[in-house]
C-alpha cells in the first residue's frame, strides 16, 4: 500500500491544512492511538492512514445506545437493546438472519424512528449534524452503472469534500481511498451491472466503502460488507477497515453474518441478536466464556462465531437461557457505567429530540461517581463540551437539533451535478441503438412522405408527418424519462440521506445536464426528414425545429413527475399509456369533430399545442398551399390557395402562435413544480 507522507490532510470538513514534517497525530481520546484490546491482530503502526487535522479536529465519537425498541407495522423488532463502542473500536451486530441487524443500523443512523431508547454520540443525542458524520454503507451497492469506480469517486468527492480543498487535494484524496481499499487495479472499470459486466461482487463492496470512506466520517456503519465475499476478499476488506478504525480514531459498528474465526477476532465488541433481542453484547473475546458460564461450551478448535450462532439457532429453551444470562449480565458490575443508568427517564414517546432536549445531556442524572467510574479517554469524550455538535447545539439552534449545513456550495453542486447528469445519461440516451431508431425513423418518415406537393390533395400528409412528429417525439421523451428515473432515484436517495447535495441542486442540474442530449436525438430526425419532404425555407425549418424540441422537453417533464410519483414502475406505465392515448387523441389530427362536452379535453393534450405552431408555422410562413379542384374549404371559392387560419378553423378552435407557446412553457414549468414538490415533500428518503 503506497501512501505518500505528504498527503494532504482533510479536516472536519471546516478547515484543512498539510502536515508539517515534525506534526504528531491528533491526540484526542484513541485519536490514532494503537487499540490495546487483546483481541487486535492488526499492527496499525504498519499503515499510515492520511492524516486528518482541523482546529477542530474530526470528533471520535464514543456511541452508546440504551433500551432501544422498534416495531414495524406492530410487529416487534427490537426489544430493549444495548450497545457501547467507542473510538478504534470495532462493534459486530451478529445473529440469525431476520433478528434485526439491518433494522438496528437504520436506528443508529438516525433513518428509523425508535418506540423508545437513547441513542448518543459522546453527549449528544443523535442529531442532524451528527448524522453528517456518520456512513452508512448499505447492503446493497447502489451506483450508477456506466460511470467508472473513479468517475463515481471522483464526482463524490467533489461534491462531499468541502469547498475549501482544492480540485487537486480532492482528487488527490480520492487516489488516497483508492489505494487504502486497494482499488488500483480497477479504478477505470465501469461498475457495471446485471445487463453490463463491470466491478465483481467485492470490488463494488469496496467501493461502496470508499464513496463513504471519502467524507472522513466519526462513525462507520457498514452493513454486511463481508457477504458475497470470498474469505480471503472479505478478511482482508475486515482487515483495511479494523486499520482505519485504529489509526484514524474511528468507530465502526458492522453487522456480519457468518464470519470467519479471523473476522470475528478483528471484532472489539460483540452485539449478538436473536429475535431482536440482546442474547449478548460484550467483548468479543469474552463471549465463548459467557456461553461456558450457561453451560454451553464450545468444542476445541471450533469457530466461536459458528458456535454462538449454531446456539441461539437451536432449541428455544437454550435461546432463552441464553437471553435471560444476557438480561443478568446488565446488572453485573463490570456491564459499561454509560448502559447502566436506570435512573434516566427512556424517551417513551417516538424518538424526539424536543422531548429531551440536548443540552440536558444524555443522561442528566449521571453522578460524579458514574462518571469517575468511566474510562479517562471515555469521559473526557462525555464531558467534552467543546465537541462540535455540542457547542453548535447551544448556540446555533433554536429547536434542539444541531446545526447543520451543506458541504460545498448550491453552485458546485449545480456545476458537478450537471456534468455527472450528462455522463452518466449520454450512453442511455444517445446508445447506438437510439441512434439507429432515430435516423431509421427519420428517412423512413422522409420517404413516406417524399416530396409533397403543396396542395390541398397533400395536405392532409402534410398534417400527417408533424402530428407523426410531435407524438412519437412525446412518447420518446416521455417514457424515457419514466424508465430511467428509478434507478437513478435509488442512487439519489441514498445519496440526499447522507446529506451530500442539495435536492434544488440536483434538480436543476438535471434539467440543464440532460438537456443536449434530449434535444440531440429529435434535431437530428428533424434534420434528416424535414428536407426530404421537399420544404426548403431555413427559417420554417429552424422554427419547426424549436418546437418540436419545446414538445419533446415538456413530454420528459411529464414523465420526470409521473417516475417521481410513482414507485411502482407498472403504475407509472399505466398512467403514462393513458395520458399519451388521450393526448394523441385529442391532438386536433385524429379526431376533428369532438363531442362539444369532450372538447375541453383537447387542452390538456401537449401535442395538441405544439401540432397547432408547427401547422401556424408551416402554413403561413411556408409556401402557400394550392386548393384543389373540388375544394372542401369556403375560402377557395375566392383564393387560389388556403390560408393558414381556413386550415385551423377546419380542426375547431385554435389560439394564435404566442399562447400555444406559452401554454407548452406553462405545462414545463408546471410538471417540473410538481416533480420537485413530490421529491421534497412526499417521496423523500426514509
Ligand atoms: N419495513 C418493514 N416492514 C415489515 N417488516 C420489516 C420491515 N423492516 C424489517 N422488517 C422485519 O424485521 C425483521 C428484521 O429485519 P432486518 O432486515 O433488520 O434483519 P437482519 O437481521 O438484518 O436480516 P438479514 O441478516 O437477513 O439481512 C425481519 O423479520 C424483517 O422482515
Amino acid at each position: 500500500m503506497i501512501i505518500s507522507k505528504d498527503l494532504f490532510l482533510l479536516g472536519d470538513q471546516d478547515y484543512l491544512r498539510l502536515p508539517n514534517k515534525d506534526e504528531k497525530r491528533p491526540q484526542g481520546p484513541n485519536m490514532g492511538r494503537p487499540n490495546t484490546a487483546p483481541n487486535h491482530r492488526v499492527d496499525s503502526t504498519a499503515v499510515n492512514f492520511p492524516c486528518l487535522l482541523t482546529d477542530q479536529r474530526p470528533l471520535p465519537v464514543h456511541l452508546a445506545f440504551r433500551g432501544i425498541s422498534v416495531s414495524v407495522n406492530g410487529r416487534s423488532i427490537l426489544q430493549d437493546v444495548d450497545g457501547l463502542v467507542r473510538p478504534g473500536q470495532v462493534l459486530a451486530v451478529m445473529g440469525p438472519s431476520g433478528c434485526g441487524k439491518t433494522t438496528l443500523l437504520n436506528c443508529l443512523s438516525g433513518r428509523l424512528k425508535l418506540d423508545s431508547g437513547q441513542i448518543h454520540f459522546n453527549r449528544d443525542p443523535l442529531c442532524k449534524r451528527w448524522k453528517r458524520k456518520i456512513c452508512y454503507v448499505l447492503q446493497q451497492d447502489i451506483f450508477f452503472p456506466d460511470l467508472t469506480l473513479r468517475q463515481t469517486l471522483e464526482y463524490q468527492a467533489r461534491l462531499r469534500l468541502p469547498d475549501v480543498m482544492s480540485p487537486a487535494q480532492k482528487m488527490q484524496y480520492v487516489d488516497h481511498i483508492i489505494n487504502v481499499l486497494e482499488l488500483n487495479n480497477c479504478q477505470d472499470t465501469i461498475i457495471g451491472d446485471y445487463l453490463k459486466r463491470g466491478l465483481s461482487g467485492g470490488e463494488k463492496k469496496r467501493a461502496n466503502i470508499a464513496c463513504e470512506l471519502l467524507t472522513n466520517p466519526s462513525l462507520m456503519l457498514l452493513d454486511e460488507p463481508t457477504s458475497g465475499l470470498d474469505s480471503h476478499a472479505a478478511h482482508s476488506l475486515m482487515t483495511t477497515l479494523k486499520r482505519y478504525a485504529v489509526s484514524e480514531g474511528k468507530t465502526v459498528v458492522i453487522t456480519l453474518h457468518q464470519p470467519s474465526s479471523q473476522i470475528f477476532h478483528l471484532c472489539d465488541k460483540l452485539l449478538l441478536l436473536c429475535n431482536g433481542r440482546t442474547a449478548y453484547f460484550g467483548d468479543t473475546c469474552k463471549v465463548v466464556d459467557f456461553f461456558s458460564s450457561v453451560g454451553l461450551n464450545i468444542m476445541p478448535h471450533y469457530n466461536p462465531a459458528d458456535f454462538i450462532l449454531e446456539q441461539i439457532k437451536g432449541h428455544s429453551e437454550i435461546r432463552q437461557k441464553v437471553i435471560k444470562a444476557a438480561e443478568d449480565a446488565r446488572k453485573n458490575k463490570d456491564y459499561p457505567i454509560e448502559l447502566r443508568c436506570h435512573d434516566v427517564p427512556y424517551i417513551t414517546e417516538k424518538y424526539d429530540h424536543k422531548i429531551l432536549p440536548p443540552t440536558h445531556g444524555p443522561y442528566p442524572s449521571l453522578e460524579q461517581d458514574a462518571l469517575n467510574q468511566m474510562e479517562p479517554d471515555v469521559r473526557r469524550l462525555w464531558l467534552d463540551t467543546h465537541s462540535h455538535a455540542s457547542s453548535s447545539v447551544s448556540s446555533d439552534t433554536s429547536d434542539g437539533d444541531c446545526y447543520f449545513s451543506w458541504p460545498t456550495s448550491f453552485w458546485t453542486q449545480f456545476k458537478v451535478l450537471s456534468q455527472r447528469n450528462f455522463q452518466e445519461a449520454r450512453p442511455r440516451m444517445l446508445s447506438k441503438l437510439n441512434w439507429v431508431q432515430t435516423i431509421g425513423l427519420g428517412i423512413l418518415a422522409g420517404l413516406l412522405w417524399f416530396q409533397l406537393e403543396r396542395r390541398e390533395e397533400a395536405l392532409h400528409d402534410i398534417q400527417g408527418w408533424m402530428f407523426f412528429s410531435t407524438t412519437y417525439w412525446m412518447l420518446f421523451a416521455l417514457f424515457g424519462a419514466l424508465s430511467s428515473f428509478p434507478p437513478e432515484r435509488e442512487v439519489i436517495n441514498k445519496e440526499r440521506r447522507s446529506g451530500a447535495y442539495r435536492l434544488s441542486a440536483y434538480y436543476l442540474a438535471k434539467m440543464v445536464g440532460e438537456l443536449p442530449l434530449t434535444v440531440t436525438l429529435p434535431a437530428v430526425y428533424h434534420l434528416i426528414s424535414y428536407p426530404m419532404l421537399g420544404f426548403h425555407s431555413p427559417l420554417v425549418f429552424l422554427t419547426l425545429l424549436c418546437f418540436l424540441l419545446l414538445n419533446t422537453i415538456v413530454a420528459q417533464s411529464v414523465g420526470f413527475f409521473i417516475g417521481a410519483c410513482c414507485m411502482d414502475m407498472q403504475v407509472s406505465i399505466t398512467i403514462s399509456a393513458l395520458y399519451t392515448l388521450a393526448t394523441q387523441l385529442f391532438g386536433g389530427y385524429l379526431a376533428t369533430n369532438i363531442p362539444p362536452w369532450l372538447t375541453w379535453m383537447r387542452y390538456t393534450s401537449m401535442v395538441h399545442y405544439a401540432y397547432q405552431n408547427m401547422q401556424i408555422v408551416e402554413f403561413s410562413d411556408g409556401l402557400p398551399i394550392l386548393c384543389a379542384e373540388k375544394s372542401k374549404f369556403a375560402i377557395c371559392l375566392e383564393s387560389d390557395h388556403i390560408p393558414v387560419s381556413s386550415i385551423l378553423e377546419a380542426q375547431g378552435t385554435y389560439l394564435p402562435l404566442w399562447a400555444n407557446t406559452l401554454v407548452l412553457m406553462g405545462f414545463f414549468l408546471v410538471f417540473r413544480l410538481l416533480g420537485y414538490i413530490v421529491l421534497r415533500y412526499f417521496n423523500t428518503p426514509k
